[in-house]
């Protein structure tokens, strides 16, 4: 479970996020849409103590953060994977490491490591042959499913998504967003998932939520889409010609 207690971030004299609550229960997977800048990444590093709140905290299956110190941070950040926007693979690793990089860092024996890359590149759809490739071998299709192996690889019960579809083309994108919803089913994560993309968010969201000039406008559930109210979000799903 993740919770959003009065959340708000500054930089510089400016309010980027401001007073945001919200708690996305265990196993759902929340969508957040918006704007271009209007603060996604942002709250995706407050939520992994990247950054830290200007005030209000956040909370990691009911224990507040905001008194956390660095080795705290480290340890519940075991309980999160991040997808990032780019992949942001290691380049100059292959796959096998990328996937293991996380659990080492946990100082799992070698024995364990390689069973569980060897799993979890099986969970994402990659075949065991890839793991001797490197990075720049793969499509981009590949390279998102090897960051959301790395980032599944430690099984944690929290994984943060950042555009986990942007520039794939649809096809691609449609079955990255089948896998979300299959992490979601098969291991019970939470998710967040930061997307501009109506259609990505349609396939994996429980709820969806509007973020708008640091401000969390409204959050709907997915069924619940053709009653949302605020204009923004109305314009936003009409963009994208959702039928409303
Ligand atoms: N370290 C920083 N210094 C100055 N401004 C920052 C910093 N980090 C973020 N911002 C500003 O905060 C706002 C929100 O940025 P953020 O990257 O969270 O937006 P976003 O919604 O993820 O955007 P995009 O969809 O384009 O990725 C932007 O106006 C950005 O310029």
């Amino acid at each position: 479970m993740i919770k959003l207690v009065n959340l708000s971030y500054a930089i510089g004299g400016r309010m980027i996020l401001q007073q945001l609550n919200l708690t996305v229960e265990r196993g759902e997977t929340l969508v957040i849409m918006g704007p271009s800048g209007c603060g996604k990444s942002t709250l995706l590093r407050l939520i992994m103590g990247l950054i830290q709140p200007t005030a209000g905290w956040v909370e990691i299956d009911g224990t507040g953060t905001a008194a956390f110190t660095k080795e705290e941070w480290r340890e519940i950040r075991q309980q999160m994977g991040m997808v990032f926007q780019s992949s942001a693979l290691f380049d100059s690793l292959n796959i096998y490491d990328n996937v293991a990089f996380g659990l080492r860092r946990k100082g799992l024996p070698e024995a364990e490591i390689r069973e569980r890359v060897y799993r979890t590149l099986a969970i994402v759809g990659l075949e065991p042959e890839t793991a001797a490739k490197m990075p720049a071998d793969l499509s981009g299709g590949m390279k998102k499913r090897t960051a959301i192996a790395r980032a599944v690889a430690i099984e944690p019960p929290i994984l943060l998504y950042d555009e986990p579809t942007t520039g794939l083309d649809p096809i691609i994108a449609d079955t990255i967003n089948e896998l979300i919803r299959e992490l979601q089913r098969n291991l019970g994560i939470t998710s967040i998932v930061v997307t501009h993309d109506i259609q990505s968010a349609l396939k994996v969201a429980d709820r969806v939520g509007l973020l708008n000039e640091g401000d969390l406008v409204e959050v709907r559930p997915r069924a619940e889409l053709d009653r949302v109210s605020h204009p923004l979000f109305r314009q936003f799903l009409q963009n994208f010609r959702l039928e409303i």
